[in-house]
């Protein structure tokens, strides 16, 4: 905010061209963000606006640029006046999606602090909400991306595809402190590019670029607008992925189609997730329940999209590879995006922890365990990650689960015979069964009858159990 002539903050800016990447960067050398809350700088310690990725085709800076300034002067202050737009833009109009989940997210905090003390039994929930309350097809109509949002990002990410990503991002994008909030989805596509390059697919396995292009545009588009099973979600557990991939030095270790297993599994594993988990879609007898007979449908459906996404020819990674190599890797992905299953979680481990004191790279069957446990670790990895990057994501964790409450199917199904109700449905009995009492006592009619009403019990999710009485 101020003007420092030590720093490089203006002279980054002047050099760097329209679709470059630019990170900014505080004294101590961490990425922060560009918000109202900024504090701003001064000569002594001041930020540094870094391009991180640059544009090969942009015009170099011309002569005179690298005069006795050591800058020109008037791009540098052009360029400033279009970050500056392009801030008040971002920060100080908040899109109308990002209002609204602020809306929800606020309702839902109020609503945990104050369901207590507006209790009477405990049961009270407050409805007030009640036409937000999603469809049985909300999903179908508002989670999928649009068309316009999908073409936007289609071309920042064409037009940023061709840049050169710099070796610290490079280096950074290999450590599990990797801070996925400060990327837009443009440029996670661009990283995902960077990995599929540095782990050497690209050359091993002759991937056109175009056609990785493809392919990583059609998983975005694949993966909802929900709060957590999102793009930004697959990209974590894939940089997890990529991050244990350099730790552990299993390039060592496996053959590079093993980690092309392994990323490409993390990239595909929750394509196309609703934001409804297993037990929801299993209890609301969903198609994909009835689809995959009530076995892992949510996984089993990551992975049949993975493969449609495949089976054309313009995004399919694996085009240029021999049929051995194909059915191998399908067999492989398959068996990792499956192991993300959590009801399958003892199987996997108890598998993984008998196989460890004889662990031998050599033998396929250890080998697969150990490629399904990396990508179970990866999936549940947002908590071992720096605070300011996990918290968030618990949030739109539990974002999700509060969204699959409000279901009109999880509210109301059949239990074991008994019905199992709602709160809402609760509260609508309780007042239904006072006006019935008050009734019947001032008809004088079954005065003596309704004094017993036999065991009522509640569990915590709120069901009520009616006796036959
Ligand atoms: N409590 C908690 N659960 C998590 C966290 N991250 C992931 N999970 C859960 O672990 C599950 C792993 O499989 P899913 O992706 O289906 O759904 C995930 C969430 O339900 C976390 O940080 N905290
Ligand atoms: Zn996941």
């Amino acid at each position: 905010k101020q003007k420092c002539t030590q720093c490089n903050l203006f002279r980054s800016a002047a050099e760097a061209g329209p679709h470059d990447i630019l990170k900014l960067y505080n004294p101590k050398g961490n990425i922060i963000n560009i918000s109202p809350g900024l504090e701003p700088n001064s000569p002594n310690s001041c930020y540094k606006l870094e391009v991180v990725a640059a544009d090969c085709n942009s015009e170099p800076l011309g002569a005179e640029l690298a005069g006795a300034l050591g800058f020109d002067l008037s791009s540098m202050e052009k360029r400033l006046q279009g970050l500056e737009k392009k801030i008040l833009i971002e920060a100080g109009e908040t899109p109308a999606v990002v209002y609204e989940m602020k809306k929800q997210v606020d309702s839902f905090q109020i609503k945990l602090e104050s369901v207590e003390h507006l209790s009477w039994l405990g049961l009270f929930k407050d409805l007030s909400e009640g036409t937000h309350k999603p469809s049985p097809f909300y999903h179908k109509r508002t989670l999928r991306k649009t068309r316009e949002e999908c073409e936007h990002v289609r071309e920042k990410f064409l037009q940023m595809s061709s840049l050169e990503v710099s070796e610290e991002v490079r280096q950074y994008l290999k450590t599990p402190t990797f801070d996925n909030w400060q990327w837009e989805d443009a440029e996670i596509m661009v990283l995902l590019q960077v990995m599929y390059t540095d782990l050497d697919f690209i050359a091993t396995f002759n991937i056109e670029p175009e056609v990785l292009q493809q392919f990583l545009f059609e998983v975005y588009r694949r993966y909802n607008n929900i709060p957590f099973h999102n793009f930004k979600h697959c990209f974590c557990v894939t940089q997890m992925m990529y991050g244990l991939i350099w730790l552990t030095d299993l390039r060592s270790k496996m053959d590079t189609i093993d980690l092309l297993i392994m990323l490409t599994s993390a990239v595909c594993h929750d394509l196309d997730h609703t934001g409804y988990n297993n037990a929801y879609q299993i209890n609301a007898r969903t198609e994909l329940a009835l689809r995959y007979n009530d076995i892992s449908p949510l996984e089993n459906h990551h992975c049949a999209v993975a493969f449609e996404i495949l089976e054309k020819t313009e995004n399919n990674v694996f085009r240029n590879l021999s049929m051995d190599q194909y059915k191998r890797i399908r067999e492989g992905i398959i068996k990792c995006i499956l192991a993300t299953d959590m009801t399958r979680h003892n199987e996997i481990l108890n598998k993984f922890k008998s196989i460890l004191p004889v662990f031998d790279f050599t033998n396929k069957d250890h080998k697969d365990v150990l490629m399904m446990i990396l990508i179970k670790v990866s999936d549940i990895s947002n908590e071992a990650r720096p605070m300011e990057v996990a918290e968030p994501w618990l949030d739109c964790l539990l974002q999700e689960f509060y969204n699959q409450v409000l279901m009109p199917e999880y509210q109301f199904q059949q239990y074991d015979g008994l019905f199992h109700f709602s709160c809402h449905d609760q509260y609508l009995l309780y007042v239904i069964f006072i006006v019935m009492c008050l009734v019947a006592i001032f008809f004088n009619k079954v005065k003596s009858e309704v004094t017993d009403v036999g065991p009522i019990s509640f569990n915590s999710s709120c069901s009520i159990y009616l006796s036959s009485e």
